[in-house]
């Protein structure tokens, strides 16, 4: 399979009437890092929920390379009364690991995200940031080839983010993991895409593609990074101009 993600023709229709998707088609390639971006509403975290298959289509289909992907959110997450190591543990003991390689892999993915010293830690002992860093060694867990990230880094301050940003790259390009990221913020997509896809609503369709050309690691404030973030927001209020006028 050369595509990690494709959708053809999805369309989801909510029960009430919400047409929430229309017609998209979008192909991901393997080791890809694509953004969705869009305004509030227009079907994003639908269509990732489509693409883990936690709800299904109206129309069209959706395949994923490996059959499944790993999913991502805003909050952490974490069961409070397991600590970390025993959090990450989770996805490996509903797949049937051993106790003993349970351990040692998810002492390694916390490694990954340089957190091998918090095994033995509760989440409520950890800092915003780590705690996101656990959820994202927890994804890594699963060991799907796909990640489904739905606003990961929303609810952290802006330097902790700029952090995680260089930790999810480094972790991408060293998994060699294709990346589907739905996020409000035009340039952390700018920061983070290889591509970002620009979603319309009313009802939910793909509306333009960027390539994000500027060479990794980039930095959320450099010019390349402001000027094609200004070109994705310069269309993305037109699209509300047209909705609200
Ligand atoms: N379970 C549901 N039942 C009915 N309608 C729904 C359901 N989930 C979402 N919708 C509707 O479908 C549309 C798309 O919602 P969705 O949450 O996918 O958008 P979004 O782009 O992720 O929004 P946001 O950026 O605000 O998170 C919205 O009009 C929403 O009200």
């Amino acid at each position: 399979m050369t595509v990690a993600v494709d959708l053809r023709g999805v369309s989801k229709r909510y029960p009430g009437g919400t047409v929430a998707l229309s017609g998209v088609d979008l192909a991901v390639r393997p080791g890809e890092f694509v953004c969705l971006v869009g305004a509030s509403g227009c079907g994003k975290s639908t269509l990732l929920n489509l693409v883990a298959g936690l709800d299904s289509v109206t129309d069209g289909s959706i395949e994923v390379d490996g059959g499944r992907a790993a999913f991502m959110f805003q909050e952490p997450a974490l069961f409070p009364w397991l600590k970390v190591g025993q959090n990450v543990e989770v996805p490996l003991k509903l797949r049937g690991v051993g106790r003993a390689s349970r351990r040692a892999r998810a002492r390694e993915l916390l490694e990954t995200v340089r957190l091998g010293d918090v095994v033995d830690k509760r989440p409520h002992e950890l800092s915003g940031g780590m705690r996101q860093r656990v959820a994202l060694a927890r994804t890594l867990a699963h060991d799907a080839g796909v990640l489904l990230m739905d606003e990961p880094f929303a609810a952290l301050d802006a330097m902790t983010r700029d952090a995680l940003h260089d930790e999810l790259e480094r972790v991408w390009l060293e998994r060699n993991l294709t990346v589907l990221f739905v996020t409000h913020n035009v340039s952390e997509a700018v920061r983070l895409g290889d591509r970002i896809i620009l979603l319309a609503s009313r009802p939910g369709r793909v509306i333009e593609e960027f390539e994000v050309e500027a060479p990794r690691p980039r930095r959320l404030d450099s010019p390349d990074v402001a000027a094609l973030a200004g070109r994705v927001t310069e269309r993305l209020k037109e699209e509300v101009r047209r909705h609200v006028g």
